[in-house]
């Protein structure tokens, strides 16, 4: 008998995607230090903020070096570019001396120096912490024979490596030194990371880059490198995305991305369908209406009902749900659509179209049992609101005091406990008590691409959704079609684009239904 495979770390799907691409042949995958593999960041901020404070204050009764401060003017530069670039900014300009200035010189290297002394010392006191996902991907990535690449603007990078014990993680090493010693321009140039891509043997678009700084992310955009992924471990995602990152994730262990903008001026439209048609996946509440403070209250206004019929008009369009499908039918009101409700337990659509899944019946007498001891159970606490559906019971409490959430979910929890043929699932303030059965939004809706034979290259399934069960559409999605997520903030989701508002949506449908007329004339 063969040994089991060892478990191999799943790679983050952007690099996937990217290692995935084109004809085979070495591969280079080059990584910046601090923030990305180390957690120096906050070691070289405290250092920053030492050297700045006290000069500020002796000298110039300036306000504090703050963080913004340290991701804007210093991170991710050389040293004496990050001295003289913050003093800049504050008016201050200073001789720029030479690097075998002392620590007291009042010049932007004795600056530079005494910076160092400082970060030295904290090294030394604290030593150095990593980012695991980060040095379980580049393990898995050398172990695969993929060229890896360490490149820093830091003097220090080698000292930090040896005291993380990760030097033999990598085949190549540039730190600040080597960059000094062979005359590269600092970042935002791209000299350092072309020097390591050459010196890995791979050409710049077959290597990927991971960068925490916009200074990097610069630079390996202007670098022309295959991938430049920003890490954002600074709330700083726009401006990473801003400076040329293809991509921006929270962290190097999230299966999940960050989404970027959907591209919906007409170019990008035009060319996202040039050789495909849509087949269009709409949730609901949080998408095709804005979240209200009831169920009942969430009305689809005119002007989406008109954008949703146009489109409809077009190309195949379903309405997939987490409501009963008859509640969702009525809300929508319009013929011609596919209805998938129950998180597509249930599912109905034009020329006799309809799935009621063969395991929802067996599951009716649960959710009524629940529906009812949750009735009770909720009485007393003033905002809960229970709603039982056909396959499904909700119990909202986006309108129970924050101090009562907890006892609302005790009750929910009593309930699973008593009935255990379902289980709770979690969405925008509300618990559902679903069938414990493997069904989902995005099983329904690769059933649906099969049933409708849609399921062809020619079709480019686009799902737009807002709430967690969304995201097993937008998983089941990720090798065929375009996830959307609806969200006014980054956050990480297995789609692959963003909108802001539900507004944004209603433009979007329009948008597609226009691009569809232009091309079909
Ligand atoms: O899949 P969806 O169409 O997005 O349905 C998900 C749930 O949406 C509804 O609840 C949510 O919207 C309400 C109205 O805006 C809001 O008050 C509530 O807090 C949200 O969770 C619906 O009532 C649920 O049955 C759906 O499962």
């Amino acid at each position: 008998m063969s040994e089991p495979a060892p478990n191999r770390p799943e790679l983050p799907p952007a690099i996937a995607r990217f290692l995935g691409d084109g004809p085979a042949g070495r591969r280079g995958a080059i990584f910046d230090l601090d923030g990305v593999v180390t957690r120096t960041a906050r070691v070289h901020f405290a250092a920053w903020k030492r050297l700045f404070d006290a000069f500020l204050a002796e000298r110039w009764d300036a306000a504090p070096f703050t963080k913004e401060d340290y991701h804007r003017y210093v991170d991710g530069l050389p040293r004496y570019d990050g001295v003289a670039t913050f003093l800049r900014a504050r008016g201050i300009y200073l001789p720029r001396g030479t690097p075998s200035d002392p620590p007291e010189a009042e010049t932007i290297c004795g600056l530079g120096n005494r910076k160092n002394i400082h970060f030295r010392e904290a090294l030394q006191r604290d030593g150095v912490d990593v980012y695991r996902s980060t040095v379980t991907l580049i393990e898995r990535l050398h172990a695969d024979g993929f060229g890896t690449a360490l490149v820093s603007s830091s003097r220090n990078a080698r000292a930090v490596l040896e005291a993380a014990g990760l030097t033999r993680l990598f085949d190549v090493i540039l730190d600040g030194s080597d960059a000094a010693a062979e005359g590269l321009g600092g970042k935002p140039a791209p000299d350092i990371f072309l020097a390591a891509a050459a010196r890995l043997g791979v050409e710049p678009a077959r290597a990927f880059v991971v960068e925490d700084a916009t200074s990097g992310v610069a630079a390996a955009r202007a670098g022309g490198f295959g991938l430049v992924m920003g890490v954002d471990r600074a709330g700083q995602a726009r401006a990473l995305r801003e400076a040329g990152a293809d991509i921006v994730v929270p962290d190097l262990a999230a299966t999940e991305d960050m989404p970027r903008p959907f591209p919906s001026n007409p170019d990008d439209l035009r060319r996202l369908l040039a050789e495909r048609r849509p087949a269009v996946f709409l949730d609901y509440d949080g998408t095709l209406t804005p979240i209200v403070a009831r169920p009942d209250l969430a009305v689809l206004s005119d002007d989406m009902r008109r954008a949703v019929q146009r489109l409809a008009g077009l190309c195949p369009v379903a309405i997939v749900s987490g409501r009963d499908r008859a509640d969702v039918e009525r809300l929508v009101g319009l013929d011609g659509l596919i209805y998938a409700g129950s998180h597509g337990f249930d599912i109905a659509g034009p020329d006799g179209l309809r799935i009621e899944h063969d395991k929802g019946a067996a599951f009716s007498a649960a959710v009524g049992r629940a529906a009812e001891r949750l009735t009770a159970g909720l009485a007393d606490i003033g905002g809960a609101l229970v709603e039982p559906k056909r396959f499904a019971v909700a119990v909202h409490y986006r309108q129970v005091a924050e101090a009562d959430v907890r006892k609302v979910e005790r009750v929910v929890d009593d309930v699973i406990a008593a009935v255990p043929e379902l289980k709770k699932t979690h969405g925008k303030k509300v618990f559902e008590l679903r069938p414990r059965f493997d069904w989902d939004k995005g099983k329904a809706v690769l059933w649906l691409l099969d049933a409708l034979d849609l399921d062809r290259p020619e079709v480019l399934p686009i799902y737009v959704g807002d709430d967690e069960t969304d995201e097993d559409a937008f998983r089941a999605l990720t090798a065929r079609g375009s996830g959307i997520v609806v969200a006014d903030h980054d956050r990480p989701s297995a789609a692959r684009y963003r909108l802001e508002t539900v507004e944004d949506v209603g433009h979007l449908l329009d948008a597609l239904a226009e691009t569809l007329e232009l091309r079909d004339g």
